[in-house]
């Protein structure tokens, strides 16, 4: 068994990627190492981890209360039930019940057998429709785990809905009741947040929907994970990637670089920051700064700024970097910085971003769309890859070159871009990041709690770093510098990975944030 977030303090150690599988895949693996186990065995292991677990986590817990369902993942719930009345029979005010939600008539049989052992260890059995008044030191929730497919009603959401907002420490098995495996989507019509200290074990495979979407809301403090002895075959291939954690940016390898210059660091150039006019008064250029700002602190060796709004007067330098190369973005696309350097662009750009963006699409071979880029693009971006591509269409002109385009929207720049809306791209973020990335032959940087990183090819990787300290602005154009250095830094073959690390160091900065307020986005860079 292993605690796979929160990430441990050795940020810096040993980059591990876990491969996540959804509900159809789970099930799979599930049928074929049941088909070499004797019976029984899979769940007797899930139950034995669910009692160790729950042990371990509240070690002083006396009464303990298991609510279950009508499936397997009941059955896990069932067995640990047992086990746990085995461990705490004879200590005074210990007692052990079991909560069904529905009948235990229809259960699966490993369930079946299951319910039969507690049944036999004397586990005291709630047959009421309401919840059990006597207070509980912790709650074991196995009401649905891979089988939740479909909005919960009737009496099962309303014991949910009690279960969700109890005060009392609670191990969801497998998933919190109600997230859906593969999506992280939540099936019951009551906010996920739960209402008191929370765990979830993840149990033979980790689910994809524990980390993205509301998985991370839903699961607690801490997702674990027992695999139950089974190692996926290789025809198992993996819905996505779990990374975790980053060694970027290295700074000993930086260090050690003694024959290094800043030429050979890369260079970064951002497009973006609208000056405010004289007409309109609206100026946008510190998301530009802040995006400049992350790429040099993250060892980019050259970052220029180009703002946009010509009539403006340009700042002569930014006070709290000045090794920022401040110029206007017309000065910029007449030199060769967007084919040189890595082009960071929309940070703040604003309408006026529209005017330059076709040049950076036809001329930058490594280009980070952010924000105003992403609202500024055309048509042709939302419909796609079009066969044939009509002439001069920068997309198909930027795939056949081999050139590297990665956008960073979130929800509801995603959701414009495939003509849905927010809700749309929430409930399944795996499903719109790859949507987008084949439409666009780009990589998608889907941002957002479980930012999602695709591909055209290949599973997409789920970042596990980060918390609701970066729900605060600015932070995704720290986002988009961050990844403009990664890949100014060069070793970036596999792309989606090189990508992966920017967005898990971005997230590590919040974890490494010990103040009693909430970090500003600049102050994530200090
Ligand atoms: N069989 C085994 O040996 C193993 C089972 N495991 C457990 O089994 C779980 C999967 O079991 P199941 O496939 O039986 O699925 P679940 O137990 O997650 O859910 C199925 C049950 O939920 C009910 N249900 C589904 N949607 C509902 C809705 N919207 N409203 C009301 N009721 C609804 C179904 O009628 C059925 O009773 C895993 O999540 C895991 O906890 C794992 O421990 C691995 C080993
Ligand atoms: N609750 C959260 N958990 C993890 N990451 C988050 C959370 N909220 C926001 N973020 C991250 O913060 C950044 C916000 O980016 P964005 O919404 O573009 O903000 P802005 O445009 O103001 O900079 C993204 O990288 C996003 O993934």
């Amino acid at each position: 068994m292993e605690r796979i977030v929160p990430i441990g303090n050795g940020t810096k150690g040993a980059a591990r990627r876990w491969p996540l599988y959804g509900s159809a895949a789970s099930r799979a693996i599930e049928r074929q190492a049941a088909e070499g186990l004797p019976p029984h065995a899979l769940m007797q292991r899930a139950g034995q981890a669910v009692a160790r677990l729950a042990r371990a986590w509240r070690p002083h817990a006396r009464r303990v209360l298991v609510v279950t369902g009508g499936g397997n993942n009941g059955g896990d719930g069932w067995l640990a039930a047992a086990l746990l009345q085995r461990h705490l029979r004879g200590i005074p005010g210990a007692s052990v019940q079991v909560w069904p939600l529905g009948p235990t008539a229809r259960m699966p049989d490993d369930a079946r057998w299951a319910w039969a052992e507690a049944r036999a260890a004397g586990v005291d059995v709630i047959e009421a429709p309401t919840p059990p008044a006597t207070p509980a030191d912790l709650i074991i929730d196995a009401v649905f785990g891979l089988g939740l497919s479909r909005p919960v009603d009737g009496p099962a959401r309303d014991a949910l809905r009690w279960l969700h907002g109890c005060p009392v420490p609670t191990l969801c098995v497998d998933l919190a009741s109600g997230l859906d495996a593969d999506t992280g989507h939540w099936w019951i019509d009551a906010p996920p947040q739960p209402g008191g200290p929370r765990i979830t074990l993840s149990l033979l495979t980790l689910k994809s929907g524990l980390f993205t979407g509301l998985g991370r809301a839903c699961a607690g403090e801490a997702i674990w994970f027992d695999d139950l002895g089974v190692a996926p075959a290789p025809q198992h291939a993996p819905d996505a990637w779990l990374a975790t954690p980053s060694r970027w940016p290295d700074v000993p390898a930086l260090r050690r670089a003694h024959a290094s210059h800043k030429g050979s660091r890369g260079d970064v150039v951002v497009v973006g920051g609208q000056l405010p006019s004289a007409s309109d008064g609206v100026g946008m250029a510190g998301a530009a700064v802040l995006a400049a700002r992350a790429a040099l602190r993250a060892g980019a060796g050259r970052v220029y700024v180009g703002l946009l709004n010509g009539e403006a007067t340009l700042p002569p330098w930014d006070g709290g970097q000045p090794a920022l190369m401040l110029r206007t973005a017309q000065a910029v696309l007449a030199s060769a910085l967007p084919e040189q350097a890595v082009v960071v662009a929309g940070c703040g750009g604003g309408a006026s971003m529209a005017e330059v963006l076709p040049a950076l699409l036809a001329r930058a071979p490594r280009l980070v769309l952010d924000a105003d880029a992403l609202n500024a693009l055309g048509p042709a971006a939302r419909e796609g890859a079009r066969s044939p591509a009509a002439p001069g269409d920068p997309w198909a002109l930027r795939r056949a070159a081999g050139w590297r385009t990665v956008l960073t929207p979130h929800p509801l720049e995603a959701a414009r871009l495939l003509g849905t809306d927010v809700a749309g791209v929430q409930a399944d973020r795996l499903g719109a990041a790859r949507a987008l990335a084949h439409r666009l032959g780009a990589t998608i940087v889907l941002k957002g709690s479980g930012t999602v990183i695709a591909a055209p090819d290949g599973a997409p990787i789920v970042n596990a770093s980060g918390d609701g300290l970066l729900a605060s602005a600015g932070t995704g154009d720290v986002l988009a510098g961050l990844i403009g250095a990664r890949l100014a830094h060069g070793d970036a073959n596999d792309l989606p990975a090189a990508i992966a690390e920017a967005v898990a160091a971005h997230g590590g900065l919040t974890q490494r944030w010990t103040g009693a307020w909430p970090p500003t986005a600049t102050d994530l860079l200090d």
